[in-house]
């Protein structure tokens, strides 16, 4: 069984999350002390290789089998103005992503990944979550198996992307929810939207809030209420990496507001997880923060799709071939410092 079939599965699961394997890690560790270098002057680097090494259970971790994947979802929300662009611009996306035209194509040709795009129920938006509930029990159930599938035992990496025009709001009302503060520090331009758009967007979350104020603050629950599909799927994704010990690159402020209900339920859940980049959607930063998450880039980009974490691979590829490949002082004979 990979999915999630009842909400006391999905519980359960985010319950009782493994730990990395410490073995692995020590020996990665060691590894890295022998390697031709001063301690310690391959930075973020050594501590990549160390990540991945405890959570691949091996002394020298590989990037041979990665997955990037797309989720993509519509969202009643965008009858509130919600959005620069129109709803029909996400299956329109989808069909440039099968076509190889977006800019995820490009970038994980460029980082060596497998993609595939997942299109959940395109034609059947969720509810507009400012007058009801987005999904019901069953739909967010079915969303969370739907990625809970994308992931394989086996594989060395997962990144997760989404596409869905609204869903900067929808991961706005998660965070205001997870985390508290406000819809307004949580809201920002999306795919562009003017300071009123932000406004809009302030005051559409502010009543959702309001709306869902009595309803479980569970993982399950918010995500339901003012989730959408591809969120819960890349939310699905994240724990069902866990339970198979794949780590998971992370992408923008969508991707990374998937981790934040069940943060909020388990903040170990983020422990397999590195945040590819920093989006510029402004809440990002605020909320790597209080995933506890430092990311590897900050490259001004805010496109959604898996594209920051597709440029971050080539990062943790660099980590883990210096890991794999470099001599140690042994081996090349060299005199080690004190
Ligand atoms: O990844 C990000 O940080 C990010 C920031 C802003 C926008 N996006 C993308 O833009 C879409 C959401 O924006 P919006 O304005 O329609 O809510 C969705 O398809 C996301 O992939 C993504
Ligand atoms: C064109 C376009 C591409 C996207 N990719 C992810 N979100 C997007 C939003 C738009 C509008």
């Amino acid at each position: 069984m990979t999915g999630f079939s009842t909400i006391a599965a999905f519980e359960a699961a985010l319950a009782d999350l493994p730990a990395p394997d410490q073995q692995a890690q020590a020996a990665a560790r060691d590894r890295q002390a022998q390697l031709t270098k001063p301690a310690g002057s391959l930075g973020r680097l050594e501590e990549i290789a160390i990540f991945f090494a405890g959570w691949q259970n091996r002394g020298r971790p590989t990037m041979q089998k990665a997955r990037a994947v797309v989720f993509a979802g519509n969202h009643g929300v965008t009858a509130q103005g919600v959005s620069a662009f129109p709803a029909s611009v996400t299956a329109q996306m989808v069909g440039n992503f099968e076509r190889g035209g977006a800019a995820i194509n490009a970038l994980t040709r460029a980082a060596g990944l497998d993609l595939r795009v997942v299109p959940i129920d395109l034609d059947r938006p969720t509810q507009d979550f400012s007058i009801a509930p987005a999904m019901s029990a069953d739909e967010c159930l079915t969303a969370l198996s739907i990625g809970a599938a994308q992931v394989d035992a086996g594989l060395d990496m997962i990144v997760l992307g989404e596409m869905g025009i609204g869903n900067s709001t929808a991961a706005a009302a998660l965070c205001a929810r997870s985390f508290g503060e406000g819809a307004a520090a949580w809201t920002g331009p999306g795919t562009g939207v003017d300071d009123a758009g932000v406004r809009r967007k302030i005051d559409v979350i502010d009543r959702a809030l309001a709306l869902h104020r009595a309803a479980s603050r569970s993982a399950f629950e918010t995500l339901r209420h003012v989730g959408g599909r591809e969120i819960a799927a890349m939310a699905g994704a994240m724990l069902r990496a866990r339970q198979l010990r794949v780590p998971v690159l992370l992408d923008g402020f969508i991707c990374c507001a998937a981790l934040a209900p069940l943060a909020r339920d388990n903040p170990a859940i983020t422990d397999h997880c590195l945040a590819g980049h920093c989006s510029a959607e402004p809440g990002h930063a605020r909320l790597l923060d209080r995933l506890g998450l430092d990311p590897l880039l900050s490259l001004n980009m805010r496109l959604g799709e898996g594209s920051g974490a597709a440029v971050a691979t080539n990062i943790v590829r660099s980590a883990l071939a210096a890991h794999a490949e470099m001599a140690t002082f042994a081996e090349a004979s060299v005199s080690e410092g004190q």
